[in-house]
């Protein structure tokens, strides 16, 4: 049995009164249609949200029309995609599912056309996707599917489809004018909540724009990225930049702590003066103190001649201790002196110097810990603890990792003096799904050797290192033969035809010109997940 096209003339088709007259001579039970229909106009003319009135549209439906399963889903404009609303007889993971672009099914035809469809026996029509999975062909093998279109004029804004026992043609007719008369009577409804979605699209556009605007007001023009994790550190650096308070930054390795020491000294009122870094942990612990305070001639042997330290230096400005946590206890002493004095000898000498000099420090350690262990002071740590500002590792940062690497990849393009590579897709969500150990240091240090490797301006998945690599492709990237590197392009291509289609595996099996049974196998070979692709997840 072939499904029915509503396109065919009315005249071929019966009437409601022709199909009730049908029913009532079958002896069918149908008396309820009436009470149906007006119990269904009062839900709708009701209070409350669409989603309760079409689950009381839906409860009316399945006590009513005894149909087994049915859902009304809703047509988005904005992504040209049609989602289940409201169901029943469907589990979450089954709505979930379903999912349909116009022309895509039975449901996504109805969109399309505008036009309602019957299809008699549903284990018959290649058409029907079973997109949801809720159709089991050993138990529903005698289940008919019904779907009409929900309108107002010509504008469609979405269906509802209903699952019931086939029992004859006629009666399929009449429950699709009655489908058609429930969707007439909630697509007032429908339309309101729609047009209320838009506004509130609209409205997110607006925010998330003057949000954008906000985060460019208070972001360092040196520091890259807008994820939400760097905002507050941005507000905070804007907070503390002018005052002459000390401030400790905190975070891991390679997170960028520099950069926001800088930032924070270049939007001071003494950005004009002096910024002087030092990294406590890069000399030996005896000279130490003679770099930070200078020392006198022969205050020590090898000292020729008379050198001002680095606090000296940085008179008028900022001074910058990196890995604060790798002062002796010696030079915390000291260091703790200047903080609370401003003054300090110079090795070898009893005159003190007066200086004018902002401290910002920072480290990668636990000082808490170190305090409690004995290792750092107490009261420097509570001298320098005055402003924390605390740096959110890498992969904290969401897209601020796609940011970063367009960023380094344009930089290292232009220092080598090549075109900007374009970075493939499946590269970017290797990158996505890393855990940057090494943080934003790392991922610069690998986009320098990408852009270097990159083939036909295009950077590849195998150009990234193995860590970054499914254990499959990292297998494969340490072989040369041609297997090797064509299972490489064939994980490439997949990849790309699950992101272009947003984990449509049966969109992306038809690119690839594969069933989707075979990519499905691929994908376990490469441990690909189309759930990864899905737009919004
Ligand atoms: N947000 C950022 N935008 C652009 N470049 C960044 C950013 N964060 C870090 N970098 C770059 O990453 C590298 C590491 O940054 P930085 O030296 O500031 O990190 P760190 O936290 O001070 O590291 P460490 O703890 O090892 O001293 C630098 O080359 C820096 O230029």
């Amino acid at each position: 049995m072939h499904p029915i096209n509503l396109n065919e003339p009315a005249t071929t088709r019966p009437t409601l009164a022709e199909s009730l007259s049908f029913t009532c001579q079958l002896g069918e039970c149908r008396s309820e249609l009436l009470p149906l229909l007006s119990e269904v106009s009062k839900v709708v003319s009701g209070e409350g949200s669409l989603s309760k009135t079409l689950k009381l549209v839906l409860e009316l439906m399945q006590k009513h029309l005894q149909v087994t399963r049915a859902m009304i889903s809703l047509y988005d404009a904005s992504c040209d995609q049609i989602f289940i609303h409201e169901s029943f007889g469907l589990t979450k993971d089954e709505i979930e599912k379903g999912v349909y672009y116009p022309g895509e099914g039975i449901t996504g035809k109805v969109v399309e056309t505008r036009q309602p469809i019957i299809v008699p026996v549903i284990a018959d029509e290649p058409l029907f996707l079973n997109r949801t999975g809720s159709w089991d062909k050993t138990v529903d093998c005698r289940l008919s599917f019904i779907c009409v279109p929900i309108m107002r004029g010509m504008k469609v804004m979405g269906t509802i489809g209903v699952e019931r026992l086939y029992n004859n043609r006629q009666l399929l007719y009449l429950d699709l004018e009655v489908l058609a008369i429930i969707a007439t009577t909630i697509a007032q409804a429908v339309e309101l909540h729609l047009l209320e979605r838009a506004h509130k699209q609209v409205l997110q556009a607006q925010s998330a724009r003057l949000d954008k605007e906000l985060k460019e007001k208070f972001k360092p023009a040196n520091i890259i990225g807008n994820s939400k994790a760097m905002q507050s550190v941005y507000r905070m650096i804007d907070k503390v930049s002018h005052a002459r308070t000390t401030v400790l930054i905190l975070g891991e390795s390679g997170v960028g702590k520099e950069r926001v020491a800088s930032a924070i000294h270049y939007n001071s009122s003494c950005g004009g003066g002096p910024f002087v870094k030092f990294n406590c942990a890069s000399l030996p612990e005896s000279v130490i103190e003679s770099e930070l305070f200078g020392h006198e001639k022969g205050a020590f042997t090898g000292a020729a001649a008379r050198r001002a330290g680095r606090f000296e230096e940085a008179d008028g400005g900022t001074i910058f201790l990196d890995e604060v946590g790798e002062l002796s206890l010696s030079a915390q002493a000291k260091l703790l002196r200047v903080i609370q004095e401003r003054c300090f000898e110079r090795l070898g000498s009893n005159e003190s110097i007066k200086v004018n000099v902002r401290i910002l420090a920072a480290t990668h350690c636990d000082l808490t810990a170190m305090v409690a262990k004995g290792t750092f002071r107490e009261d420097l740590f509570y001298r320098l603890n005055v402003f924390p500002i605390t740096i959110p590792p890498l992969r904290e940062r969401g897209n601020d990792i796609l940011i970063l690497a367009e960023h380094f990849n344009a930089w290292f393009a232009k220092e080598q003096q090549a075109d900007v590579p374009a970075i493939s897709t499946p590269a970017l969500n290797l990158m996505l799904n890393y855990d940057w150990p090494g943080n934003v240091r790392e991922l610069e240090n690998m986009m320098e050797r990408a852009v270097l490797l990159a083939e036909e301006g295009v950077i590849h998945s195998y150009h990234l290192p193995a860590a970054l690599q499914p254990a499959v492709l990292g297998e494969l990237g340490e072989q040369s033969g041609l297997e090797a590197r064509l299972s490489m392009m064939e994980y490439e291509l997949i990849v790309e035809a699950l992101a272009r289609f947003q984990g449509n595996m049966s969109r992306a099996a038809a690119q690839l010109g594969l069933t989707r049974r075979m990519l499905g196998l691929r994908m376990a070979k490469y441990q690909l997940n189309y759930k990864d692709y899905r737009c919004g997840d």
